[in-house]
């Protein structure tokens, strides 16, 4: 049984990292960035005005001033400003040559229909300088960003319409298991409902991939070798849940042997989630997860995620804080890194949530984060320091 950030290392590892391609900007939330993007002008590309006022010398801010034009954002200013002259001047417009400073139109007093006094002593410029934010040429965004909402605007502002991104890899997700049937139908008393692949296939469209889904595929050697083989016809990595624990009908790993695949990881020290196959043949994938929901939500969230973005070349860290627990807390196995679901109270404080293991989906559904019980460690009390991972 290998420890986590070893097999994570293992897995990241095998990632052959993909070609880029071109998609539209509003297509390019969620993907990673092929090459820095430039910006091909100044930002703000001209002296702007920060507020809805008047621009004028800043020396002569105690005199009577004539306003002399009005300036609209998306207007050329047509004067330059003189002595005791100014312009009434709206947010975002060209700051007009002469004037260095604006002041604000609460600060200002009428003192006939076109002259004017500024009654703040101490006003601020309340310019924003041409190429204060970013210099034409300069680099916007870096090569392998994983590119979302608060990026999307620089893409923009930088005129990159069509952005280069790494291609998302072709992903089949397919569940095995005699017991199995898909939502819409009532099991037997023997058989139960697939949950599964709604949790992975939600998990990847986070990450904006959309999965090929294969379905439901019985325990039987024959079966299970077609449907893999017809899936890596399709795709480049698949995931399939179910069967690779040690039970008589635990297939899968014989089966990814025979199809040549080598199998890089069978057993990871997590807890849930130690059955897990990771194969690899050549530029194909294979991680066979658990059929247990819980453990197969809080594999993919540990080894898939990192492997799938490695191979878009984005390097994945989860979102890891250390906080107080909020109660006692202990278990009797600690062979295993435990990640246990919980939720982060009005105190910030880790509450466990009632769980009963790794089939136990209502559980998760009440969490926010898994909190982290290294190896080695059976308890933590009220108080102590845990990692938490958002989920
Ligand atoms: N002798 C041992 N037995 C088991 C071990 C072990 O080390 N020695 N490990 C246990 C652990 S831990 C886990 S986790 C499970 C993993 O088994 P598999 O990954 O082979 O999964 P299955 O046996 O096929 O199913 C486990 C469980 O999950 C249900 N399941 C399966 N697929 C789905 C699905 N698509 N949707 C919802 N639920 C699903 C299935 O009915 C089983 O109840 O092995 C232990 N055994
Ligand atoms: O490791 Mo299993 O995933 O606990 O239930």
């Amino acid at each position: 049984m290998i420890e986590y950030t070893d097999a994570l290392k293992i897995i990241v590892e095998q990632a052959l990292p993909l070609p880029s391609e071109k998609v539209e900007i509003n297509d390019a939330h969620q993907r990673v960035l092929a090459g820095n993007v430039r910006i091909d002008m100044d930002m703000p590309p001209f002296n702007k005005s920060a507020m809805d006022g008047y621009a004028c010398r800043k020396v002569d801010l105690g005199n009577t001033l004539q306003v002399i034009e009005t300036i609209y954002a998306g207007k050329d200013p047509e004067k330059a400003i003189g002595k005791n002259q100014c312009a009434k001047i709206m947010t975002g417009a060209v700051v007009p040559e002469g004037a260095d400073c604006v002041f604000m139109v609460e600060d200002a007093e009428m003192v006939d229909t076109d002259r004017i006094r500024c009654t703040n002593e101490n006003t601020k410029n309340n310019i924003s300088y041409r190429g204060e934010d970013a210099r034409a040429g300069d680099s916007l965004l870096p090569d392998s960003t994983l590119l979302c909402a608060r990026h999307l605007p620089l893409l923009a502002m930088a005129g990159a319409t069509e952005v280069e991104v790494y291609k998302k890899p072709e992903v089949s997700v397919m569940v095995s298991g005699t017991e199995l049937v898909e939502p819409q139908e009532k099991p037997q008393p023997f058989q139960i409902r697939n949950s599964n692949s709604s949790q992975l296939l939600a998990q990847l469209k986070d990450m904006a991939i959309k999965a090929n889904y294969i379905g439901i595929t019985k325990d039987d050697e024959a079966l299970l070798e077609q449907t893999i083989t017809r899936a890596f016809e399709k795709s480049d990595v698949l995931l399939l849940t179910g069967g690779v624990s040690v039970g008589e009908y635990d297939l899968i790993p014989g089966i990814l042997q025979k199809l040549g695949f080598d199998i890089l990881i069978s057993k990871t020290a997590i807890q849930p989630g130690k059955p897990m196959v990771f194969a690899q043949k050549g530029k194909r994938y294979c991680f066979g997860l658990s059929g247990n929901p819980v453990s197969s939500f809080i594999q993919f969230e540990l080894y898939v995620r990192p492997f799938l973005y490695a191979l878009m070349r984005y390097v994945y860290r989860a979102m890891r804080v250390c906080l107080p627990i909020h109660s006692n807390f202990k278990r009797r196995n600690d062979a295993r890194l435990l990640l246990a679901p919980g939720f982060i109270n009005q105190n910030n404080e880790v509450e466990p949530v009632e769980f009963h293991g790794s089939a136990h989906i209502g559980g998760l559904s009440g969490a926010q984060v898994l909190f982290e019980l290294p190896i080695g460690i059976k308890e933590v009390k009220k108080g102590d320091l845990v990692y938490v991972r958002f989920i």
